[in-house]
């Protein structure tokens, strides 16, 4: 069977569906290529089951609270396993439904279930099926890297998160290996749901923080809860009753392993390496970072395909930019938002702005506010943490910061809308606040950063300066080529 279109996309995560959205707006003639499940993995396996899980432990882990409170009885709340499983799954199905009910429902012949590859620049193969286009979008997603012999030595034992939430109980013990988000937010659920968990980084950075000071007080506060080992790779090998994990002179034996060491854009069977595209050294297609055009073929990627910044709003994005310009002359460009990393873990870790690695520390005023005396983080019960905010020393403009505190979900979006806005110091303190809440952590955080700069010598030139570089164009906006 062989058919012919305007556009093809491969992958129906968020990034394809939303590259559909955009080619519906100016053809009919398009198909929507899916190899495996659909429902998008963030509805499936990722953002939307994990906060459940997190949800659902944080929930249990409050009857440590409660005798403190007033309330008895704490101490005979017991969790089922396997009906906290059942009330995942059951959530992650609504969200798979509502994906599928507003997209692919929806479609009839225009999609194509199976794997996709590539003949030539035009042509994709699908199972029996060929298909011609004009252009494609690649939005094929990223999958769990699981290092080649673990899988064949240590079978069920081995857990990712493509098959966590599939359980029918919860393990006794389990390692998590890779304290990126994903370990850190589901090693922390499944410790407060009851699981014996420990950790393994061979980093010494938690959810990639980059600042030293936030990794610092976050690896503190998550070491109360569960033991972290920290700066060595940890390896795997058969054991009586399980498994053993090792990590330099650490070692434990546990019933599972959830491997969390990071995820790899999905491309190794698309053939692009027969048609022409330049790969880099993990197997990703050079490609225009503006137009997400790959090389000068008509193939545009998208979201966690990328092998970038993996996290949904950037991958829906992408998906709509990589859509419009595979179906126009002339190309939008992606432009990034001011970078705003959120891990949901208790507390939350967030990071905004400027990452650690690209400050020009000579030329930043830093200031910190600890959670501890915040009025709204007392009450809640929730007052470890602290908040690290940058700004440059010369303007005043608020460069970006990071935090591990509670409700820092909200800190980070607040934060980051000032940074966009390229917004100072005090421009952000003359912003409205109210009492008691979180925010007034990051209002104090303000109030030192203002007295610092302040306090240093005025420089020549400095108002002068200062307006012809801060030009109010939000940084990111989309623009047209
Ligand atoms: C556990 C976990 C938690 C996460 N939590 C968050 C969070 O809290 N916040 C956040 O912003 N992000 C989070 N993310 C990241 C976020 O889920 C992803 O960045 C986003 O879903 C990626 O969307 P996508 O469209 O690029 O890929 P996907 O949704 O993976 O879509 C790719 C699609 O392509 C299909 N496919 C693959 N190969 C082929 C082929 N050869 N031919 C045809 N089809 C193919 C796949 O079956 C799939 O349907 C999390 C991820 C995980 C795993
Ligand atoms: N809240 C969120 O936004 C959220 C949540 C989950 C996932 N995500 C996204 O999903 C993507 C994947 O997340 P991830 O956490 O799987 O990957 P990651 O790459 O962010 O983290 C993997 C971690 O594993 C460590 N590691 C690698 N090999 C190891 C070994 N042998 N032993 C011990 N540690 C080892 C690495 O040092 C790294 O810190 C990320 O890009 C993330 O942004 C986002």
């Amino acid at each position: 069977m062989s058919d012919r279109v305007d556009v093809a996309v491969i992958g129906a995560g968020h990034a394809g569906l939303n590259a559909v959205k955009e080619i519906r707006r100016v053809t009919d003639s398009y198909l929507l290529v899916n190899g495996g499940s659909l429902g998008t993995t963030c509805a499936r396996v990722g953002c939307m089951p994990s906060k459940v899980a997190i949800h659902l432990g944080d929930i249990y882990a409050m009857r440590k609270h409660f005798q403190r409170y007033g309330i008895d009885g704490a101490d005979s709340l017991r969790i089922d396993g396997a009906s906290a499983l059942e009330h995942i799954r059951d959530l992650r199905d609504t969200f798979v439904d509502l994906v599928l009910a507003n997209t692919t429902d929806e479609m009839e012949d225009e999609l194509v279930d199976g794997h996709a590859r590539f003949i030539d620049a035009h042509t994709i193969e699908v199972g029996d099926r060929t298909i011609r286009a004009r252009a494609f979008v690649i939005a094929t997603g990223a999958s769990t890297v699981v290092p080649a012999d673990w899988r064949e030595s240590f079978g069920d034992a081995i857990l990712t998160v493509e098959d966590l939430f599939e359980l029918e109980s919860l393990p006794k013990s389990l390692a998590v290996i890779g304290l990126g988000p994903i370990g850190l937010e589901l090693g922390q659920a499944l410790r407060r749901l009851g699981v014996d968990v420990v950790g393994f980084e061979s980093s010494t950075n938690l959810a990639r923080l980059q600042d030293p000071i936030i990794n610092q007080a976050a690896v503190e506060i998550v070491r109360r809860e569960f033991p972290i080992w920290l700066g060595a790779p940890a390896q795997i090998e058969r054991a009586e009753g399980g498994v053993r994990v090792r990590a330099a002179d650490r070692e434990q034996v546990v019933e599972k392993v959830l491997v969390a060491i990071g995820r790899r854009p999905n491309l190794a069977g698309l053939g692009l390496e027969g048609i022409g595209c330049l790969v880099d050294e993990h197997g990703v297609p050079l490609y225009d970072s503006r137009t997400l055009q790959i090389g000068r073929l008509p193939i545009f990627i998208a979201g966690d395909a990328t092998g970038g910044v993996a996290n949904l709003q950037i991958a829906a994005e992408q998906g709509r930019i990589a859509g419009y310009n595979a179906c126009h002359e002339i190309h939008r460009h992606y432009e990034r938002r001011t970078p705003m990393a959120i891990v949901f873990s208790d507390p939350n870790i967030a990071s905004v702005g400027v990452p650690w690695s690209e400050l020009d520390q000579s030329q930043v005023v830093f200031g910190q506010q600890r959670f501890g005396p915040v009025g709204r983080a007392l009450i809640l019960g929730q007052n470890r943490g602290l908040l690290h905010l940058y700004a440059d020393r010369r303007t005043g403009v608020v460069l970006g910061g990071a935090m591990v505190g509670p409700r820092c979900e909200h800190l980070a979006h607040l934060l980051s809308w000032g940074v966009q806005q390229q917004m100072t110091v005090k421009e952000m303190l003359r912003m409205p606040f109210y009492h008691p809440v979180i925010e007034e952590a990051l209002q104090d955080c303000l109030h030192g950063l203002e007295k610092k700069l302040d306090s240093l010598p005025p420089k020549p030139g400095w108002l002068e300066r200062l307006f012809p570089g801060r030009g109010r164009r939000p940084a990111g906006a989309e623009a047209s080529a």
